[in-house]
């Protein structure tokens, strides 16, 4: 059973694929009202309101999932959730004509002053001079910021006759001529524009974006719109140019702090507002709820999704190719990481046949949490994997090659630790199962399941007598044995699958067994 906080206000209806599970229960409460229940959550779906901080998710250890009803991230600490290997989903396009509409409302109240219009008709005034507007047609409206919402609101201004300039330095020509815009500099759209709406996310390139230095250099009279990010324009900045008449007005739905309080502001006629409301339409609301609810149902039930801040991405079709090479992989890393039990530097996988032409990042992201987790107390994923060996300063690469082996397809993974390397191969048969076809120089072929036994030795006569004599006095059973030898007389090796682990001291006992050198367990 699966248990889902819903802490902010998601479309009911958009819940919907969520609550046709048996296997997930529900609770639609604000944090601070299940304090006492936050460990026992798996998922948590927000909004913009809920602060998903570091603090919160250290009271919630068994959360494996955090879904944002929505496009922005930046109420989530990302970077906490990661490293307690948490993925984070959003719902990336679901609100982009809601929000590009809403700009464009915006932008029609402020240029028609239709809400302080709206005041005076209510205060029984009837002062028609008072509100005299400009039209958009002929304007020129300057997009910082050329994404989803930036490219919608593009082509809603073309429709009013607007000439648009764009600034994003992320923009490539051709993909900004597919969209039928040319690219300018930031000083360029600041000077030419008669309006400017702002479309990024909030970063520390953009945080403050639009402040004093680049407020100077827009055209007098200009009109701002933020409907991304407060913070994009700096708030504070803004009060003289509105002071002196610089700025003719401003349109704000997002603020530095939301909700503003007392804001300085809400002194200026000329500066509208709205509470966050971009995205406030039915149609988005239900595209964006359903958009994370089925995401986090495919997570739960432990299939790849799709929309994911901080796994790669991928599709269920190219989930369904790698999935036998996601979990040989796992399996080769948790083998290699037991036996080479000593400080390891670098690891190098590389992808023979078949599986290289798959899309390999994500299962040698696989390989390293298999590694990880038997050396880290906290949990290692695929999300945190690659930040936790950063961390240990263990460092991982890919390589393509195309020996095989005899195989269709055949992973290798090399572990260079300090005095001692180690390479482990493995392919993956169809319809039959995994095999480990390569062990620290032997060749040898074994399932990499269950309860591991390695036995490095003298090839002399009788010693697979000796190990199994060992092992039934002490009621353990051999499910399966596999042996290798470099050549006759030389050192071999056996891998026992046993029906249980063993404990220490027998473990000590086989080692002491004449001609045996080395003894591993290895659990998978
Ligand atoms: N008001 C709301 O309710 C509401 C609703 C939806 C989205 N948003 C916000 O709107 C913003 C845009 O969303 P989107 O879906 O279009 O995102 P997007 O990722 O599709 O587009 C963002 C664009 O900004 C560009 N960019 C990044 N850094 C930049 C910089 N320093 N200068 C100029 N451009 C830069 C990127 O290249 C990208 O093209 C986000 O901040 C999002 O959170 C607000
Ligand atoms: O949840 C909301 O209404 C805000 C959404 C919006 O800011 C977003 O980034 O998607």
């Amino acid at each position: 059973m699966f248990r889902i906080l819903v802490s902010d206000a998601i479309s009911e209806e958009g819940l919907a694929p969520l609550r046709k599970s048996e296997q997930i229960e529900i609770v639609q409460k604000k944090v601070t009202e299940v304090e006492d229940q936050l460990h026992e959550f798996d998922a948590l779906l927000v909004r913009s309101a809920t602060k998903v901080t570091e603090e919160l998710l250290s009271k919630m250890p068994n959360l494996k999932i955090i879904g944002r009803a929505g496009v922005g991230v930046d109420n989530i600490d990302v970077e906490a959730a990661t490293k307690r290997g948490i993925v984070v989903i959003n719902a990336p396009n679901g609100n982009t004509i809601s929000a590009a509409e809403h700009t464009f409302a915006m932008m029609a109240a402020l240029v028609r002053h239709i809400p302080q219009a709206h005041i005076s008709v209510k205060s029984r005034e009837w002062n028609r001079s008072a509100f005299v507007g400009t039209e958009l047609q002929g304007k020129h409206l300057g997009i910082i910021g050329f994404g989803r919402i930036g490219s919608e609101v593009a082509k809603r201004a073309r429709a009013f006759g607007m000439f648009v300039h764009v600034y994003d330095p992320f923009l490539t020509k051709e993909h900004a001529e597919k969209l039928g815009v040319s690219i300018h500099t930031l000083d360029e759209v600041l000077a030419c524009s008669d309006i400017i709406t702002v479309h990024t996310p909030l970063t520390k390139e953009t945080k403050g974006l639009l402040g004093e230095k680049n407020l100077a250099k827009t055209k007098k009279g200009v009109y701002l719109i933020n409907c991304a990010r407060g913070g994009i324009i700096d708030e504070q900045a803004l009060i003289p140019f509105l002071q002196n008449g610089h700025v003719a007005g401003v349109a704000l739905d997002v603020f530095e702090q939301e909700p503003p309080g007392d804001h300085p502001l809400f002194a200026f006629d000329n500066v509208i507002f709205t509470p966050h409301l971009g995205a406030s339409t039915v149609e988005a609301q239900l595209n964006v709820a359903t958009q994370v609810a089925e995401e986090v149902l495919q997570f739960l039930e432990g299939k790849p999704v799709t929309s994911s801040i901080n796994l790669p991405t991928l599709s269920k079709d190219v989930y369904e190719k790698i999935q036998a090479f996601y979990n040989l992989a796992k399996k080769m890393g948790t083998i290699a990481s037991q036996y080479m039990n000593i400080p390891v530097q670098e690891l190098s996988v590389t992808y023979a046949g078949t599986v290289a032409d798959l899309e390999t990042t994500y299962i040698t992201r696989s390989l390293l949490a298999g590694f990880l987790r038997p050396r880290v107390a906290s949990t290692v994923n695929e999300v945190n994997a690659a930040m936790i060996a950063k961390e240990r300063g263990i460092t991982y690469g890919e390589k393509f090659s195309d020996e095989t082996y005899g195989y269709a397809n055949c992973l290798s993974l090399t572990v260079h630790g300090e005095n001692k390397t180690f390479t482990i191969k493995g392919t993956h048969i169809p319809n039959y199962g995994d095999r480990i076809v390569h062990f620290d120089g032997f060749t040898i072929d074994f399932a990499p399941e269950g309860h591991l036994l390695y036995i490095q030795h003298q090839d002399r006569p009788g010693m697979i007598g000796k190990v199994g004599n060992i092992l039934g006095e002490h009621q353990i059973n051999i499910a399966t044995m596999q042996v290798g030898r470099q050549q006759a007389g030389g050192k071999a090796i056996m891998m026992l699958s046993l029906d249980k682990p063993i404990d220490d001291a027998l473990l000590q006992k086989l080692t002491e067994i004449e001609d045996i050198e080395t003894v591993k367990r290895v659990e998978v």
